[in-house]
């Protein structure tokens, strides 16, 4: 909490112009993403694509959101558990989010949009739509480079189409004590990659692989790449998949944006052979996300130090 371990996440410019695969440039960068991923599980990544005035008005799209009464926020819900309205928990009294499901589909955002302004709110959908867009072509491009890295490039058409993208809005609010309060406890995301945004307000903490804590405090207009356990176990534990909290103190409130690739209902994720031999056992038994999610929501799947490990680990 505060002032730990002075680590600094590595920073990966992805802005370079001609950024295609099977450049020298490329290549250079794919080496950065694989040596961070397997080192942190999460980088620092500097992207382009979306224009600095959406960067910089999409915070005010959340405020507009989070202002809206509870009785319609709550309006936000979703099938799979943990996709909608999220908030008013006693154990992270400062956190409140809410999810837009397939956010990179113009159609599917209003809709969702619909929910909470019924006549709809053009400019929260448009804005909505255009980031997710761009940043899931970001999203692309780094599993693109995760796949090559690991010789799977057979695999690439599938693995891509395996998931679609969620968008949660998150907002933490200032707990005004000049105490450290949790904002978000710590957790492994659960997904495939997430790609973080936040405003000025920091507070994400990340544990390294030897279990210390250290702020993560990425510059204006940058973003967080982090890897999640269906990454992870498709993978076959190549890459690591971090732990990380949220921490508030002072009295601002903290926004933040989450892409989150998910493999979809019905998609097997299992680890290709080429990744599981001697040396490498096969970690987990092959599992559905959304099946795997149903069981972190119940008691023994939240008391499990990993779930993932509990629900489908092979005992080596
Ligand atoms: O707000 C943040 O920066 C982190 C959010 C997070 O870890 C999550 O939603 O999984
Ligand atoms: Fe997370």
């Amino acid at each position: 909490m505060g002032s730990q371990t002075p680590l600094k996440l590595p920073v990966i410019d992805f802005t370079k112009p001609d950024l295609k695969p099977g450049t020298i440039e490329w290549d250079l960068v794919k080496g950065q993403v694989k040596q961070a991923l397997q080192e942190y599980g999460c980088f620092e990544a500097l992207f382009d694509r979306i224009p600095l005035d959406v960067r910089e008005t999409i915070f005010g799209a959340l405020e507009e959101l989070f202002d809206l009464p509870l009785q319609t926020k709550i309006r936000n819900v979703s099938k799979k558990p943990y996709h909608g309205y999220v908030g008013q928990y006693p154990q992270a009294p400062l956190y409140e989010s809410l999810g837009i499901d397939d956010a990179n589909i113009i159609e599917k955002v209003e809709a969702q949009t619909r929910t909470l302004w019924p006549d709809g709110n053009k400019s929260f959908s448009n804005i909505i739509q255009s980031f997710s867009k761009q940043l899931s072509e970001s999203d692309q491009m780094i599993r693109r480079m995760i796949l090559e890295s690991y010789d799977l490039e057979k695999y690439m058409d599938e693995h891509m189409d395996s998931t679609n993208y969620l968008l949660r809005l998150m907002k933490y609010k200032g707990p005004k004590t000049t105490k450290t309060k949790l904002g978000l406890h710590s957790h492994t995301d659960k997904n495939i990659v997430t790609i973080l945004y936040q405003n000025e307000v920091e507070g994400l903490e990340v544990q390294t692989k030897d279990g210390k804590w250290f702020d993560v405090k990425p510059s204006k207009g940058s973003f967080i790449v982090m890897i999640g356990e269906s990454l992870h176990a498709w993978l076959n534990g190549r890459l690591h998949a971090p732990y990380h909290r949220v921490m508030m103190s002072g009295d601002k409130a903290r926004y933040s944006i989450g892409l989150f690739s998910i493999p979809k209902g019905g998609y097997t994720i299992k680890a290709p052979d080429e990744l599981v031999d001697e040396a490498h056992p096969l970690l987990f038994k092959p599992f559905d996300h959304v099946q795997f999610l149903g069981f972190y929501y119940t008691e023994a799947g939240q008391k499990a130090e990993s779930a993932l490990k509990v629900y489908c680990g092979v005992q080596n």
